[in-house]
């Protein structure tokens, strides 16, 4: 029998982890907990970021998440349903519901195959092609992450990281998933890229209504990107805050996190490409406190990095 009815969903609520844990058992005996009584929320249409440091259990709640891994302890609750307890049909759904894009593309990019058939790869796995609608579908999808229809016939080495990542976020969304979780996806690419591929996520975010989770050691992109933040030590959530007043963090582990990118206490005023009425481009202190959603929302409602003046 489903668990749907045992749960009832919260209004917007999408993903909801309740007390989770990891035991790793060592090689030596004895166990590690990798995570602890992890409680986070998603909601529909929004992201949340999970920072912390190397080990602090990010990856293996991800892992968890996309059920890649079983948990030790707890319920991780998507739409209602636990993932651990799921049906045939639920599980089918809960696949396409939820995908994950990799720090390295070429993990979603399979060398020896056309970007073609990268992108329509997870409909053939479901079943879900129409012979003749091939090219249709991934022109469309092309067009989505912003790149022409006739990479479409490349292979995944004759294009850049840039490039390539926007292939895998392209066979990411081709099942149409109402989550996607991002390992690291951007931290491997050089700041304009990363750039570019933000705005790329906040026009689908917001076209598509999906939610977001970033799992990230930067903390300015998880800011400008995340609408909650939950920082991970030693595999508990030690605070869980609004993404952009991460700096008023109280807890001890989330100063020291922060004392490695900039002053506690002081903002943090990113250098703006300012273009002027002639065209004239200039980098210029973005005033945050004039304009408290400024620098995330010109990523979350799609603006444009560069700023008319
Ligand atoms: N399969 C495994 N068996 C045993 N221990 C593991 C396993 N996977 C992870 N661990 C341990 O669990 C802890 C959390 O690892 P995890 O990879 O989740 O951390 P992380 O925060 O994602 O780190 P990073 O940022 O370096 O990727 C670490 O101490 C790690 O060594």
């Amino acid at each position: 029998m489903s668990n749907r009815e045992n749960i009832a969903p919260q209004a917007s609520t999408i993903l909801e982890l309740k007390g989770v844990c990891k035991d790793f058992r060592l090689p030596t005996g004895g166990t590690l907990r990798a995570c602890n009584k992890v409680n986070i929320t998603l909601e529909r249409g929004e992201s949340l970021g999970i920072v912390g440091e190397s080990g602090s259990g990010k990856s293996t709640l991800a892992r968890m998440i996309m059920k890649m891994m079983s948990l030790s302890e707890g319920q991780i609750i998507i739409d209602g349903v636990d993932i651990s307890n799921m049906n045939k049909d639920e599980e089918r759904a809960y696949r396409q519901k939820i995908q994950m894009v990799f720090q390295d593309p070429s993990a979603a990019c399979n060398p020896r195959m056309k970007v073609k058939d990268i992108i329509l790869e997870p409909l053939y796995n479901f079943g879900l092609l129409k012979k003749g609608t091939e090219e249709d579908i991934v022109g469309q999808y092309l067009e989505m992450v912003d790149l022409p229809r006739e990479f479409m016939h490349r292979y995944p080495h004759e294009m850049s990281g840039g490039q390539r990542q926007r292939v895998a976020i392209a066979r990411a969304i081709v099942l149409e998933p109402e989550i996607l979780v991002f390992d690291e996806a951007t931290s491997a690419l050089d700041v304009s890229v990363q750039d570019s591929i933000c705005f790329l996520l906040a026009r689908l975010q917001k076209k598509k209504n999906l939610s977001y989770i970033f799992i990230a050691h930067d903390i300015a992109f998880i800011r400008t990107m995340c609408h909650k933040v939950a920082v991970m030590y030693k595999g508990a959530v030690v605070e869980e805050l609004d993404a952009y007043h991460i700096c008023e963090g109280q807890h001890p582990y989330t100063k020291v996190l922060l004392s490695s990118i900039f002053e506690v206490g002081q903002e943090h005023n990113p250098l703006q490409l300012v273009v002027d009425s002639q065209g004239e481009l200039s980098a210029r202190k973005f005033i945050v406190e004039a304009d408290r959603k400024s620098v995330a929302n010109r990523f979350l409602h799609g603006m444009r990095s560069t700023v008319s003046v």
